[in-house]
């Protein structure tokens, strides 16, 4: 089943148009990846897809279009953003950081928080630590785990690696296949495409607002044209 369906979308600021007329689409189970250059409309395309972009083009969730709803009610509807930079109250630990997370859901929270420290035991460890004071990788786990505690069927993920050391990168990318596994369907943005596409089922590639491909993330990975442009940095990485 289709669980996301985007086509014909573009999202311009003023007289930049940073996505043009990009269609791609995510099914159930499924782990996508756009790859791409720094500035090629990534973040765009996926703030577009959550509602916090203004856009034109159609967007259809579960096979219902939510090109006309509002952010919070896609969120509602189980399409779940982490933003770039992770978006976590600094000030709060990291208890109060999934408290307010689970705000308005009907899970139980002394459950859902419970599940979040079977999986991030590290977190468990740092629960009354002021977020602002976690690594950088703890941080990202804290973000994973606020979008996490409200089941999203389309966990969408924005550049996961960034910032973070080479052994902290493999540890994020091992868990977001993790979570993929375990049924969440998940499209992620990355400038490290090769452990990006290593992970994923399908891959597009983003160039100046402009997306392609959408193929085996296994072909894309051997794909010659794309080794020089892409992959040089992730490859020094693992060096
Ligand atoms: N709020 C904004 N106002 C004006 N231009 C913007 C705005 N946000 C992004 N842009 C421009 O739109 C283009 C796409 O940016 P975007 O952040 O979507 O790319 P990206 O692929 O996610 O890059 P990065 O990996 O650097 O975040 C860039 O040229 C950028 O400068």
């Amino acid at each position: 089943m289709r669980m996301l369906e985007v086509q014909d979308l573009n999202v311009r600021y003023g007289v930049v148009r940073a996505v043009l007329d990009a269609s791609l689409h995510v099914d159930e189970g499924e782990l996508v990846v756009v790859v791409g250059a720094n500035g090629a409309g990534k973040s765009s395309l996926l703030r577009a897809v959550v509602g916090l972009n203004k856009h034109r083009g159609q967007i259809e969730f579960g096979g219902r279009q939510i090109t006309g709803l509002r952010a919070e009610q896609r969120v509602k509807r189980g399409l779940t953003l982490v933003p770039e930079g992770r978006h976590i109250f600094g000030r709060m630990s990291v208890l109060e950081n999934l408290q307010v997370a689970h705000w308005g859901a009907t899970t139980n929270l002394a459950a859902e928080i419970a599940g979040v420290f079977e999986r991030f035991p590290r977190l468990e460890e740092r629960k009354h630590q002021t977020a602002a004071t976690l690594s950088g990788g703890e941080q990202q786990m804290l973000a994973l785990s606020r979008a996490l505690i409200r089941h999203p069927r389309l966990l969408m993920l924005d550049e996961p690696s960034m910032g973070l050391a080479p052994k902290i990168v493999a540890q994020m990318f091992e868990i977001i296949e993790e979570i993929n596994a375990a049924g969440t369907s998940v499209l992620l943005i990355e400038q490290n495409a090769r452990m990006a596409l290593s992970i994923a089922h399908r891959g597009y590639l983003m160039e100046t607002g402009t997306l392609s491909g959408g193929g085996d993330a296994r072909v894309m990975l051997e794909d010659e044209r794309l080794h020089e442009a892409y992959f040089g940095k992730s490859a020094e990485a693992e060096d």
